[in-house]
C-alpha cells in the first residue's frame, strides 16, 4: 500500500537533520520524495521529484542533492515524503513523530494524492497553506475522543444494569426462593447466563446496526466479522465479571453506586491516560497488555484499533480493519481478543465456583443417597429427654422407631424430624444461640400442623432447615423420605414454599410471578394457564386486573396472598407457610383460610402462626414451642381440655362491694384465684371440677338482689390461655 505523508520537519540547533533520521532502513521505506518551496502557493512548482531507488545514477544524485537542499534550507522547503511502511520508522528511536501527527500528514497527503490524480482541483493547494505544524498537531482530535470514549460509555453501561439484578435478586433472596421451588443451580445459571449474553447480543447488535445505519466509518468500513468476534467475546466477558461482582455486594445501592463509577472512570482513564499511551510508541509494549489486563483498556484498545482503522480506511479509501491486519505489529485487536477471551473463560469458572461455594457450601461434593452420613447427636438432646412431656415423648417414640425402621418407613410420612437441632454461632461476644434444640417430629402426608410459639422460639429456624436455608447442626429431618442434608435438590422439586418477608420482584406482575414458578413446577401450556387463574382467582388477586399490576403497586396484604399462591402452585405435596396471614385484613384472612382448607386435604402443611383463631380455624394438630423445643403436641380441643381445666368468670360491680364478690367467688370454687382486677372489674379463674354452671348463675341472681352488678360473664378456656400457660410454664 502506497503511503504519503507530508513533513514541515523544522531543524534546531539539537534536532537530528532530515538526512541523518532518514537512515538506510528508513530510506528502503521511501518510495519517493517532492520538495517545493516555501515561497510559492503553487504545488507544482517542485523543485524535486523522483524515486530513491531509480537505476538511474541521475536519479540518484538528484534524490542526494534534494536531502542536502532539505538539511541546509530546511525553513524555506516542504517536502512531501511517499512511505511504503511507515511502522518501520517508529522502530528508530530518533524519529519524532507521533503516530498522531502521522495521521494528520497522511490527511493532507492523501488530499494532495487526489490532485496529482486529478481529482481535487486547487483543493489540496488551500489544505497545504495550513499544514500542521507541531502546536496544531497536539491538539485533540475530535473525532478520536469522542468516538471511542461514548462507545466505551455505551458498552460498558450494560454492565451496572446486569449488575443491578443480580444483586437485588441476592438482596432480596428471590434466588434463593426460585431455588426453594425447584429451580437448581445449574439451571439458574444456564437461564441468567443465557438470558444476560442473549440481551448483550441484542444490545451490541443495535449498537453496530445503528452506527451502520447513520453511515459511521467506525462499523462500516470495518470487518463485520472482526466487530462481531470482538463484541461477542466482550459481553460475555461482561457477564460473567458481572455474575463474580454479586458476590462482593448485598445491597443494590451500593453495587449501582460502585458499577456506575467504575464506568464513568474506565471511560475517562482509557481516553486520556490509556489512550496517551498507546499513542507514545516509546512506551513498552509489556506494559500495555499488563494494563489491557483490565478489561475496560482491553475495551478500549479495541475500540480504538477499529476507530484508527476505519480512519486510515476512509482517508486512503481502501476500508477499514481486515482479518490480515490483525497480524500488523502494531494492531492490538488480536492481543486483546486473546486476553478478553482467556478472562472470560477464567471468569465463569471463578463465579460459578464461588456462588456455588456461597450457596450451597461445596463445590465438588454431590453426596448420593446411598452415601448418607451419620447423624451427629448432641448432649443437649440426651439431658432434655428427663423434662419432656407425655405427647412429645410419644411423639420421639414415633420417630425413632420409624427411623430404626429405615428409610421406606420414614417415606410413609410427609416430614420426619429427626432430633433436629440448630445452633447459630457465637457472634459479636455473645455465646452460641440454641435455637432449635433437638426436635422430634412425624406429620403425614395430608393435614395441617401449626407450629405456636412465642416471638424468638425458633420457628423461622425451623422452617429455615426444612426449606434448605441453613443446615442444621445436629440431627436431620426427612421430606418423603428424602434427607434434608443431603436431598435438598430432589426435595425443592415438591415442596411450596411461603416465607415469612414476601420474596417478590417488584417489577413483575402477580401473574408473572406465578407462570413463572408454574414452569418451575413443571406447568405448562394450558395447564400452566389454568392453573395461574385458579390460584389468583383464589386468592383474590384476579379480578379488576390486579393480576397484571406490578407487584411494586401491591399493597402488603396483596403480596401475602401471592406470597401464599407461589407456594400452592404447581400441586406441592409438602408446604411450608411462615406466618401467612401476617397484615392480612379479616376479609382476606378468610379467604386465605379457605384456601389453606381445601389445600390441606391432599397435602401436608406446616404453618408457624402467632394466630391463635388461625391455629384453631386451620391446624389439624399444633406443637406449641417456646424456647426452642416443642412443649405439647396435640389438637387444640385436646389441648384447651389438658391445660384448660377453668372457667374464666368476670365480674363488674361498684368498687365498694369488690370484697362480697370475692367471698362469693370463693364459696363457689374455694380454689378459685383472681388474675385481672382494676377498679370494679374482677377477674376469676374457677376450677371447672369445683363448679357447675347452674351454681353460677344462681350465685349472680342472689349478688344482684344484694348490690349492683353492671356487667358478669363466663368463659370457657380457650387456645390462648393455653398457649399462655404452657409459654409461662416452660420460662419459669
Ligand atoms: N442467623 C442467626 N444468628 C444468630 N441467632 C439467630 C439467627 N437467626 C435467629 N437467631 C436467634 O434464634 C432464636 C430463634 O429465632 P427465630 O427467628 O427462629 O424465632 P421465631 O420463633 O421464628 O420468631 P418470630 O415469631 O419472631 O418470627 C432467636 O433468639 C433469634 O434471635
Amino acid at each position: 500500500m502506497l503511503q504519503l505523508y507530508y513533513l514541515q520537519y523544522k531543524c534546531n540547533e539539537t534536532s537530528p537533520t532530515f538526512a541523518s533520521m532518514t537512515t538506510k532502513d528508513n530510506l528502503k521505506c521511501i518510495e519517493g520524495l517532492t520538495l517545493w518551496r516555501n515561497s510559492t502557493s503553487d504545488i507544482n512548482d517542485e523543485i524535486f521529484k523522483g524515486d530513491p531507488h531509480a537505476n538511474s545514477k541521475e536519479e540518484e544524485n538528484q534524490f542526494a542533492a534534494a536531502f542536502d537542499l532539505l538539511d541546509s534550507d530546511i525553513n524555506n522547503v516542504n517536502v512531501i515524503v511517499w512511505y511504503k511502511n511507515i511502522e518501520k520508522l517508529f522502530d528508530d528511536s530518533s524519529f519524532p513523530f507521533s503516530s498522531e501527527i502521522v495521521r494528520l500528514l497522511n490527511m493532507v497527503s492523501n488530499a494532495y494524492l487526489r490532485f496529482l490524480r486529478g481529482a481535487g482541483a486547487q483543493i489540496p493547494v488551500e489544505f497545504i497553506k495550513d499544514m500542521p505544524t507541531h502546536n496544531y498537531v497536539n491538539m485533540p482530535n475530535i473525532v478520536t475522543l469522542l468516538s471511542t470514549l461514548l462507545f466505551i460509555w455505551i458498552i460498558v453501561w450494560l454492565f451496572p444494569v446486569m449488575l443491578q439484578a443480580l444483586v437485588y435478586e441476592k438482596q432480596h433472596k428471590l434466588r434463593m426462593m426460585m431455588k426453594m421451588h425447584g429451580l437448581g443451580d445449574g439451571a439458574y445459571w444456564t437461564i441468567s447466563y443465557g438470558y444476560f449474553t442473549i440481551v448483550s447480543s441484542i444490545y451490541m447488535l443495535c449498537f453496530v446496526v445503528f452506527g451502520s445505519l447513520l453511515g459511521l466509518g467506525f462499523f462500516t468500513l470495518n470487518d463485520y466479522t472482526i466487530q462481531f468476534v470482538f463484541y461477542f467475546i466482550y459481553a460475555n466477558l461482561q457477564v460473567s465479571l458481572a455474575f463474580l461482582a454479586t458476590g462482593l455486594f448485598s445491597n443494590v445501592k451500593t453495587a449501582s453506586v460502585v458499577a456506575y463509577l467504575l464506568v464513568f472512570v474506565t471511560g475517562l482513564l482509557g481516553n486520556f491516560l490509556f489512550q496517551g499511551l498507546l499513542q507514545q510508541p516509546l512506551f513498552p509494549r509489556l506494559w500495555i497488555i499488563a494494563l489491557e489486563l483490565f478489561p475496560g483498556f482491553s475495551l478500549f484498545r479495541g475500540l480504538y484499533e477499529l476507530q484508527q482503522y476505519a480512519f486510515d480506511g476512509s482517508i486512503v479509501g481502501n476500508g477499514g480493519m481486515k482479518w490480515q491486519d490483525l497480524k500488523d505489529h502494531d494492531n492490538g485487536m488480536r492481543e486483546v481478543i486473546v486476553i478478553m477471551f482467556i478472562e472470560w473463560l477464567v471468569t465463569v469458572f471463578l463465579a460459578y465456583y464461588i456462588d456455588r461455594v456461597s450457596t450451597s457450601g461445596s463445590w465438588w461434593k454431590k453426596p448420593s443417597s446411598s452415601a448418607r452420613p451419620p447423624i451427629p447427636q448432641s448432649i443437649e438432646s440426651q439431658t432434655s429427654l428427663q423434662t419432656e412431656n407425655p405427647d412429645v415423648a410419644q411423639e420421639r417414640e414415633i420417630v425413632e422407631r420409624l427411623v430404626l425402621e429405615g428409610l421406606e418407613a420414614a417415606a410413609i410420612e410427609a416430614i420426619v424430624c429427626d432430633n433436629i437441632q440448630k445452633v447459630y454461632p457465637a457472634r459479636d461476644g455473645n455465646p452460641p444461640k440454641i435455637a432449635v434444640k433437638g426436635m422430634y417430629l412425624a406429620l403425614p402426608r395430608v393435614g395441617c400442623f401449626g407450629m405456636l410459639g412465642p416471638n424468638g422460639a425458633g420457628k423461622t429456624s425451623f422452617i429455615s432447615m426444612m426449606i434448605g436455608l441453613t443446615k442444621p447442626t445436629y440431627g436431620t429431618a426427612f421430606i418423603n423420605g428424602l434427607d434434608i442434608r443431603i436431598d435438598m435438590a430432589k426435595i425443592y422439586s415438591m415442596i411450596g414454599v411461603c416465607p415469612q418477608h414476601d420474596l417478590l420482584w417488584e417489577t413483575l406482575t402477580g401473574r408473572e410471578h406465578l407462570l413463572f414458578y408454574g414452569r418451575l413446577k413443571n406447568l405448562r401450556g394450558a395447564a400452566l394457564k389454568e392453573a395461574v387463574e385458579e390460584s389468583l382467582k383464589n386468592v383474590n388477586l384476579f379480578y379488576g386486573g390486579v393480576a397484571d399490576k406490578q407487584v411494586a403497586k401491591y399493597s402488603g396484604g396483596m403480596k401475602r396472598r401471592l406470597s401464599v399462591a407461589i407456594s400452592l402452585i404447581g400441586d406441592p405435596k409438602v408446604v411450608f407457610m411462615d406466618e401467612p396471614s401476617t397484615g392480612l385484613d379479616p376479609a382476606s384472612r378468610n379467604n386465605l383460610w379457605n384456601v389453606v382448607k381445601h389445600a390441606k386435604q391432599d397435602r401436608a402443611i406446616v404453618l408457624t402462626t402467632h394466630s391463635m383463631e388461625e391455629a384453631e380455624a386451620l391446624c389439624d394438630r399444633l406443637g406449641i414451642f417456646v424456647d426452642g423445643s416443642l412443649q405439647c403436641i396435640a389438637d387444640a380441643k385436646e389441648l384447651k381440655a389438658r391445660y384448660g381445666g377453668t372457667l374464666v368468670f368476670t365480674i363488674t360491680t361498684t368498687v365498694e362491694h369488690n370484697a362480697e364478690v370475692e367471698d362469693m367467688v370463693k364459696l363457689l370454687s374455694p380454689d378459685a384465684h383472681k388474675i385481672y382486677h382494676l377498679a370494679g372489674t374482677q377477674k376469676f379463674e374457677l376450677l371447672k371440677h369445683q363448679v357447675r354452671l347452674a351454681d353460677i348463675f344462681e350465685a349472680v341472681e342472689i349478688a344482684k338482689e344484694r348490690f349492683p352488678v353492671h356487667a358478669w360473664g363466663l368463659a370457657d378456656t380457650t387456645l390462648e390461655d393455653v398457649f399462655i400457660k404452657v409459654a409461662r410454664a416452660a420460662s419459669t
